[in-house]
Parts: C-alpha cells; sequence; structure tokens
C-alpha cells in the first residue's frame, strides 16, 4: 500500500504539489490525468525519491521513501529516457537491469521473446545504441525494463506519448494485464483520457498541485473527465473572445 500524508513542494516559493492525503491499495491500477504543470511527474519523482517532499511524506508498504532504500525492490519505474544508459543495447541494458533485480540471462531471454510483438521488429535484435533509437523505440525499452523481475509497484509517466497507435494499442493490454494482477499496483500518468480511463481502475485528477477528482472508474468516467477539462479549456474563452473583437 502506498500511503501519502501532508505530501508538498515548493519550488521558489511556488507550491507544485499539495496533497494532504491519498492511499493506493495494493493491487490498484491508478490513472493520473492533469494539464501541463499539474503536477504529475512531481509527485511520481516524489515516489521515485527523485527529488525530496517540501513537507509530508509517502510510505510504500510502511516504508518511508525518502529515508530508506528498502521500498526499491519492489519498485519500478520509467518516467523519462534519463532512466536509460545510452551507451548500452537495448539487451545489454535489459540484463544489467536483470542482474539488480535477480534475473538470469535466460529469464531476460525469455521477457525479449514474450514481448516481441511490442517490439515490432525494432529496438531490440538491432545492434543498436539506446541513444541512437528514436524515441518511442526508447521508450518501449524503459516501459519493458520497468517489468522485469515483476515489480510489486509499477510507475509509467506518460508512457503512450511518442508512441505509435498500434503500439498504444499493445502497451494498453500490457498495462491491462498488470492492472488485472492483484499483486502490481500501477500507477499511469497520461494526458489521454482515453487510455487512462480504459486502463485504470482509479482516475486522479490533479490541478495546480492539488487533487480535484478521486474515482474508481465507471462507465462515466470519460465523460466525466472530459468535461472537467472542457470546463477548464472554455473558462478562457471570454478573454479570447474579447482579444478576437479586438
Ligand atoms: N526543478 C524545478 N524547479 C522549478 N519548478 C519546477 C521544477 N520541476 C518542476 N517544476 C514546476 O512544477 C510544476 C509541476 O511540474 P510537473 O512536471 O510535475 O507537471 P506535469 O503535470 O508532469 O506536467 P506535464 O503534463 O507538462 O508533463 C510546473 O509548474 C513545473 O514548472
Amino acid at each position: 500500500m502506498i500511503s501519502i500524508t501532508n505530501l508538498s513542494k515548493v519550488y521558489n516559493g511556488v507550491s507544485v504539489l499539495n496533497i494532504e492525503e491519498l492511499k493506493i491499495e495494493k493491487g490498484q491500477a491508478i490513472g493520473l490525468v492533469g494539464n501541463n504543470g499539474a503536477g504529475k511527474t512531481t509527485l511520481f519523482s516524489l515516489l521515485l525519491d527523485l527529488i525530496q517532499p517540501t513537507t509530508g511524506y509517502i510510505l510504500s508498504n510502511d516504508i518511508k521513501v525518502s529515508e530508506s532504500e528498502d521500498w526499491k525492490p519492489f519498485t519500478s519505474a520509467f518516467v523519462d529516457e534519463s532512466f536509460l544508459i545510452g551507451y548500452l543495447t537495448p539487451e545489454e541494458y535489459f540484463y544489467f537491469i536483470g542482474e539488480l533485480r535477480g534475473q538470469n540471462k535466460a529469464d531476460i531471454d525469455a521477457l525479449i521473446a514474450s514481448y516481441s510483438d511490442f517490439f515490432n521488429g525494432e529496438a531490440v535484435g538491432q545492434k543498436k545504441y539506446l541513444r541512437d533509437l528514436s524515441k518511442g523505440n526508447q521508450k518501449k525499452v524503459g516501459i519493458i525494463a520497468s517489468l522485469i523481475g515483476n515489480p510489486e509497484v509499477v510507475i509509467l509517466d506518460e508512457p503512450f506519448a511518442n508512441l505509435d497507435p498500434s503500439t498504444q494499442i499493445r502497451l494498453k493490454k500490457i498495462i491491462k494485464g498488470l492492472a488485472d494482477d492483484p499483486n502490481t499496483t500501477v500507477l499511469v500518468s497520461s494526458h489521454d483520457l482515453q487510455h487512462v480511463t480504459e486502463v485504470a481502475q482509479r482516475v486522479v485528477l490533479l490541478e495546480k498541485g492539488k487533487v480535484m477528482m478521486d474515482k474508481v472508474k465507471t462507465s462515466g468516467t470519460f465523460a466525466e473527465l472530459e468535461g472537467y477539462f472542457k470546463g477548464i479549456s472554455e473558462s478562457y474563452a471570454p478573454t479570447a473572445a474579447i482579444s478576437e473583437e479586438e
């Protein structure tokens, strides 16, 4: 279980995240949505101890993530390409991560083979360094690497961005598989409301660092989210109308 208490992050006097309380049960699949700058990556960075909170704390299975490393063996993530090692090939990178997660070469070879349709004849088997892959193929490698060793907590920041439509569909299947596993807690952020509502069991909406909506997904969630973001965009309309008249 992940438990967030009085968590805030302030940069130069500006609060970019402020969450009083958020509890994520083991096995839940959370979709995190919010406009640019809403605080999604900040929240993930705090969950992964990549940045320090200004106030508050996060417990992951009762371990304070900012004070202990004991959550790392059961947590995995792909946030951006800084998670990759540019001078390795994808296979070398998978073996490297595999070693960290107690997986041998045969385990990793089996994993690569099982995701061959996701790689779609690119990325793996090309003898290319990660730094020379396209953004989308780098992302595919980072996402699959985050699944090595069946981590209990998987965090994916905007995994659908930069992926072609076929790969997005395959990725949805992969994330739904994780979501169906009662032992795996998944947190996925996305600007694609359709994708998020398809893969998540619960949707959390951030705006200016605050939780504005936190709901178990129902058949009405997509429409509700669309309505919310439409409302935000329309609240800017009068200004646009005035400037049009000028
Ligand atoms: N190191 C930093 N210094 C100052 N401000 C920062 C820093 N990192 C993030 N921010 C600010 O924190 C806010 C939240 O950013 P964050 O990246 O978490 O948003 P996001 O919801 O992931 O946005 P996007 O959808 O654009 O990726 C933004 O206003 C951003 O400019």
